[in-house]
């Protein structure tokens, strides 16, 4: 056995003994981690109370109601509509995690509550954790019943149908939009932390409503922009361009980038929050045809969260991994997946671009 293993060993011997327990919590030195410990597997215990109360705060838009000089509990219970008693106890469940702050007998904005309130793209996403969160109701079931529909499936069958490119605007607004709001902070992170200076065409390849394009025109203003989605949702992205003056900038092709070729002429390709999206084989298809249409010597970055451990770790592991099963397709990747995946089709030099917020996304960057 190696030194290592006989580590894990007396570590695990020590950390299921109650004996070890009585001490670690009497001794002073030991105190403080086993308080920590505590706290730590408490939130793990609660988060779906946490999550509850968090759901209540935006559905309430207890933010927006409380910014500035802050409430008292009986001006908000009378916006709000609830009793006094009822409004206390969400406001004070708030206060412990963060989200509010009591000073005095005023509830104002705490340091998360007050990053979250700006942030559309998040608050979007806590609206729609309703869906997820029925589907994981009972999520051992969800494990064992395998892929089926679920509320997530039904969110975004218009591309997961027969024949997505059918599909019309009514089918994909709902989803589009969603994906349009969270998709700024993605874009933002993008924008931030690669060099568009060295290109001179991009093709966004499931590119929505244009979010990502919208969002890297101003900081790369020599580069022509194209979009390619299925046809509704490139029409709704052609709209949005022409709405906000990049009309004559932005070129929008609709297709499936299962069946059609994708459109030639861009020597950067983006992959946004795409691959994750789809099981191995059909991931693998839409990589290959980047690869196709791409001239040699061009870039594919390919963002997403991936599984990179550290502080992105959970987003990638924990939440996208249900998110995906949920939703029926899909899985969260490592760098190294995605590289042996996008090496598998012909592309080298793949490496990882750091970005300021990993948990947002990670980028990884290849050459044809
Ligand atoms: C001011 C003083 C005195 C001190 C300052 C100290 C200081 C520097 C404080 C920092 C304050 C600050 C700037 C905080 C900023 C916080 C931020 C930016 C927080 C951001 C949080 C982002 C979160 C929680 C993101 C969550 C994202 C989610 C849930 C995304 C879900 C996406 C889904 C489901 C996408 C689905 C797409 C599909 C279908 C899988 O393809
Ligand atoms: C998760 S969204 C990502 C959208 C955008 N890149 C973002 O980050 O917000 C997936 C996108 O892939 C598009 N899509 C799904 N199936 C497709 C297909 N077969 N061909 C082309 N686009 C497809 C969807 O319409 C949607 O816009």
């Amino acid at each position: 056995m190696s030194l290592y293993e006989s580590w894990l060993d007396f570590r695990e011997k020590c950390l299921t003994s109650k004996r070890f327990h009585d001490f670690a919590i009497r001794f002073p030195l030991t105190r403080p981690v086993v308080r920590k410990r505590q706290s730590e597997l408490f939130d793990l215990v609660s988060g779906f109370v946490y999550s509850q109360i968090l759901a209540s705060c935006v559905e309430l838009n207890i933010f927006s109601h409380v910014a500035g000089k802050g409430r008292t509990i009986a001006s908000l219970a009378g916006t709000l509509k609830l009793p006094e008693d009822e409004t206390r106890r969400l406001l004070d469940g708030a206060v412990s995690l963060r989200l509010l702050e009591k000073i005095e007998d005023r509830y104002r904005l705490g340091d998360l509550g007050a990053a979250l309130s700006i942030n559309k793209g998040v608050l979007a996403m806590i609206r729609h954790h309703g869906a997820l969160y029925k589907d994981l109701t009972d999520p051992v079931e969800l494990l064992r019943g395998g892929r089926r529909e679920t509320n997530l499936s039904r969110y975004w069958d218009y591309a997961m149908s027969e024949d997505p490119v059918r599909s019309d605007d009514a089918d994909v607004a709902p989803y589009s939009e969603l994906m349009s709001e969270s998709q700024i902070m993605v874009a933002e992170e993008i924008a931030a932390c690669f060099h568009f200076a060295d290109y001179e065409t991009l093709l966004d390849v499931g590119g929505g409503q244009g979010t990502f394009l919208r969002t890297i025109a101003p900081h790369a203003e020599h580069l022509d922009l194209m979009l390619f989605d299925l046809p509704a949702v490139a029409a709704r992205a052609e709209k949005q361009f022409a709405d906000a003056g990049f009309g004559d900038r932005i070129v929008c092709h609709g297709g499936s980038f299962f069946d059609d070729p994708l459109p030639v002429g861009a020597d950067l390709v983006s992959l946004v929050r795409i691959v994750h999206d789809h099981d191995d084989e059909p991931a693998q298809k839409i990589v290959q045809a980047v690869y196709d249409c791409l001239p040699k010597g061009g870039t594919l970055i390919l963002c997403e969260p991936m599984s990179t451990g550290g502080s992105a770790h959970r987003i990638a592991d924990a939440y996208f991994n249900f998110y995906l099963y949920a939703m029926g397709s899909g899985r969260p990747r490592s760098p190294q997946m995605l590289t042996n995946m996008l090496e598998s089709c012909g592309f080298s030099s793949v490496r990882l671009v750091p970005t300021r917020a990993p948990l947002i996304t990670s980028i990884l960057c290849a050459q044809k």
